[in-house]
Order: structure tokens, then sequence, then C-alpha cells
């Protein structure tokens, strides 16, 4: 199993491309089994989650070609990928596959809305919390889907087509409302879908499906309006750039110190994390294509922060920010709202000689003034990055292991990092 060796104590000086962002391709990659037509996406990111979706549409009946070749492409940042599912094979999504990635139980909103049938493992937890799907059901059966769980299956069925309908989401899911606009794209008539998620990567779906023909307005507010068409073809779409890793990498240089802009990232879509940044003194500007971030020879200030939907504080940041409160001048408090295990990082960045209490879904870091390096494990994708960056700044020779976690979300880590001056290296083993 590959390791990650960092060697802490080196500032950040450079540049750092920002990829194309996960959580926004893998709807986009699903919304493929919508048409028969092609649908081209940009700025895929070279992630294991992406790979693994693949798998998941090719066992539909999903063909692909990456930058106009069938094989996979072995170099380079984000590729352009195409996916054609002139004929869906496979209305049934395997536990074997489904288990692997959560974020393929979303293939059910399509496949129902183009197949009338769709019968899907249920996704179960994973590391950071329960993970369930009481509002895609709930929200399906109000567009007219006949719904069983059987098996640990959710088996759907619309014969007669989805029938457009009024919805109020309970709480505010991102998956849902991917999975309910994609469904609702071919069904019957109206549907208008309230306290819809407002993330950016909702906007980016909701851009491409209207590209590929579907009539769907407010995305990025909390109504949207979709009127179903027939059916919808191919388009050209470009994925947007990653703001957990323009947010991330962020955090790395307000750490570590040093002066790097973010290539290609943007300001708007993550305004919260950026400015709860800027409160702990670091400097953060706009420069053309990108953000510079810096921090030279000032210490950290400790800033309070809550876990919400967009535009609050995200969920994904939550782990990142807490490594950098590691050694912050003073107390901070960290409030997960989202998922309610979502601490496993604490433990390990204890290890590197962090104080921190949890007191319910609140973590308060108490500062230190310096961190040493040893060995830590990653447990979820999020938390693997907290501890590099944590071993960024810490004395000494940090080892992140079971790096298969940041493999699923990070594209080329260390090569990013090493290009800007950090000690930074994969052990394969
Ligand atoms: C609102 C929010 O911050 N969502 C995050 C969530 O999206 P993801 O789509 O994974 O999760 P949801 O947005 O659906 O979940 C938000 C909340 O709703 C609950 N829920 C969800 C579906 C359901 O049927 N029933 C239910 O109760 C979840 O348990 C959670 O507490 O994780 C992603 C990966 O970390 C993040 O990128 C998203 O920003
Ligand atoms: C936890 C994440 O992904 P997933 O919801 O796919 O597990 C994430 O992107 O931080």
């Amino acid at each position: 199993m590959d390791r990650i060796r960092i060697v802490g104590g080196n500032h950040l000086e450079g540049r750092i491309p920002i990829s194309g962002a996960k959580n926004a391709a893998l709807p986009l990659m699903i919304a493929s089994l919508l048409t028969d037509d092609s649908l081209t996406l940009e700025n895929v990111p070279h992630l294991a989650d992406v790979e693994q979706l693949i798998r998941i549409l090719g066992n539909h009946g999903v063909d692909y070609t990456v930058n106009g070749r069938r094989e996979r492409q072995q170099e380079g940042y984000s590729r352009t990928i195409t996916f054609s599912a002139r004929q869906i094979v496979d209305t049934t999504a395997p536990y074997e596959l489904v288990s692997k990635m959560r974020a393929s139980f979303w293939v059910i909103g399509p496949l129902l809305a183009r197949m009338g049938e769709a019968r899907v493992s249920l996704p179960g937890g994973c590391a950071i919390g329960t993970r369930p799907v009481d509002l895609f059901i709930d929200g399906l059966q109000a567009l007219g889907a006949e719904i069983d769980v059987e098996n640990g299956y959710v088996i759907a069925r619309a014969k007669n087509r989805l029938t457009g309908n009024r919805y109020v989401f309970p709480k505010v899911s991102v998956g849902a409302t991917h999975v309910l606009m994609m469904a609702a794209t071919l069904a019957r008539g109206e549907t208008v879908l309230e306290n819809a998620a407002r993330e950016p990567e909702v906007v980016n779906l909701a851009e491409c499906l209207v590209a590929m023909g579907a009539r769907i307005e407010g995305a990025g507010t909390s109504t949207i309006t979709i009127q179903g068409v027939e059916a919808l073809s191919g388009a050209r779409h470009q994925v947007i750039p990653d703001r957990i890793e323009t947010g991330t990498y962020a955090m790395a240089v307000a750490m570590a110190g040093g002066d790097v802009v973010l290539e290609g990232a943007r300001i708007d879509l993550l305004q919260n994390a950026l400015n709860t940044l800027a409160q702990t003194g670091t400097e953060i500007s706009a420069v053309e294509n990108g953000i510079r971030v810096r921090r030279n020879g000032t210490g950290i200030d400790p800033v309070d922060v809550i876990t919400e939907p967009f535009p609050g504080f995200p969920t994904d940041l939550q782990a990142q920010f807490m490594g950098l409160m590691t050694m912050a001048r003073g107390k901070s408090k960290i409030t997960e709202t989202i998922f309610e295990n979502r601490f496993m990082h604490v433990q390990e960045l204890a290890r590197l000689g962090a104080h921190i209490t949890l007191a319910g879904q609140t973590a308060i870091v108490d500062g230190v003034t310096r961190l040493k390096g040893a060995p830590v494990m990653a447990t979820d994708l999020r938390a693997s990055v907290s501890l590099v960056i944590a071993g960024l700044a810490a004395e000494g020779e940090t080892t992140v292991n079971r790096v298969y976690h940041l493999d699923r979300g990070f594209e080329r880590l260390e090569e990013k990092l090493s290009g800007c001056g950090a000690i930074i290296e994969r052990i394969s083993s």
C-alpha cells in the first residue's frame, strides 16, 4: 500500500494548477445515461473515483473515449472524456460496485427516467457517517415512481414515464438534488424542487443538462423548476474547477507559509471559506486566472467555523481547516453539522501533537506552537489531506498511510506540493 512521506518546515512558493472538481464530474458523468447521444466532458480529473465510476457506467452499457482514444490516459492532468450510452444494457447497479463509491447510487435517477426502471444497491454507511437515501426515495415517489426496498436494493419503476410535481426537500441534500433534477428532465410536465441544494456542482450539472436540451431554471437558488422534455441530446461541457482542492491548497499555504497562485481557481466558488481563511491572517487576492494566497511571517489567528450547505463553510474543508487551527495562536471551535462522524482526523492530528477536545459535534482546538512529525493513518478523503497539511508544518518526518483515500479526490497531490518546494514524496510498496 502506498504511503506519503513529508518532511515539514518548507514554505510553499510557486503555482498549483487546480483540477476539475470530483464532486461536479461524478454527477456529470452519470448524466450521460440520460441520452443515447454522446456527452463530452472537458476538465475531468484523473482520480480513483472517476475510474471507478467509468467501470460502474460501463456495467450499464456506457462506452467512453479519452481525448479521442479508448484507453485510459496515463499522463497529464484533467482530461476530456466522451461518454456514449447508446443502449442501456443493464438497469441494475450491483452491491459490489455501488458499495465502492457512494455517488454511484445517483444512477437511479437517469436510469429510471430513461428506462422506466432501476434496481440500485443501497450505498450503506461510510467512514464519515451514515448515508441515508430516504430523500431520494421520497422525491422519486413524488414524481410518480413506485419504489420497493428489498434485499438491500432500491427497486424503482415508472412504466408510464415519471410525472412532474412539486417536491420540498425536508433538508438540503446535494445528491438528492442532482438525482431529482436529472430525473425530472425527462418527466412529463413541470417539476418544482424547493429547498434544493445551491452548491456550484448543482449549477454545473444544470448547465450541462440545459446544453443537452433540458429546460431548467433556478439552479443555484433554492427553487429549481424543470419542464420535462421527450428526449435529451448530446453536448460538450466543462467541469468546474475543484473548490475543495482550491481551499485545501489555500489552507496548506496558510499552514506552511509562503506565496502561491492557485491557477484556474475561482473565488466565487468558495467565498465563505476564503473569508474565513482571510480572518486567520492569510492574504487572499484575485489574480488573472486564479487566486493568490500568501502568509509570510505572521502567526495564524484562531477562527471558529460551522459547516453548512452552500454558501456556508463546506464540510469537505472542515478537516483541512482543523489542521490549520492546530497551530493557531489560541482556541478555535469547529462545529460539523452535515455528517455525524466526520472527526476521525482528530486522533491522528493528536499524534502530531495537536490539542483537540471533542464535545458532541464541536471540536475545540487549542493551538500549539509546534507539531512533531509521526506516522499517521488516513481514515477518509478529506481527513487524509488534513494530515498532509499538518505534516507540512510539523518538525521532522510525517508518514501518511492508506493513501488510497487521497487518490479518490486529489490529482497528483505530491507533485503539486513538491513543485512549490514542499518535501513530499509517494512511497510505493
Ligand atoms: C449539504 C452538504 O454539505 N452536502 C455534502 C454532502 O453531499 P452528499 O450529496 O453526499 O450528501 P447530502 O447533501 O445528500 O447530505 C446532506 C445531509 O442530508 C442527509 N441526507 C441525505 C440524503 C438523504 O436521503 N437523507 C438524508 O438524511 C445526510 O445524512 C446529510 O446529513 O457530502 C459531499 C461529500 O462530502 C459534500 O461535497 C456535500 O457538500
Ligand atoms: C466524502 C466525500 O466524497 P463521497 O461523498 O463521495 O464519500 C468528499 O468528496 O469529501
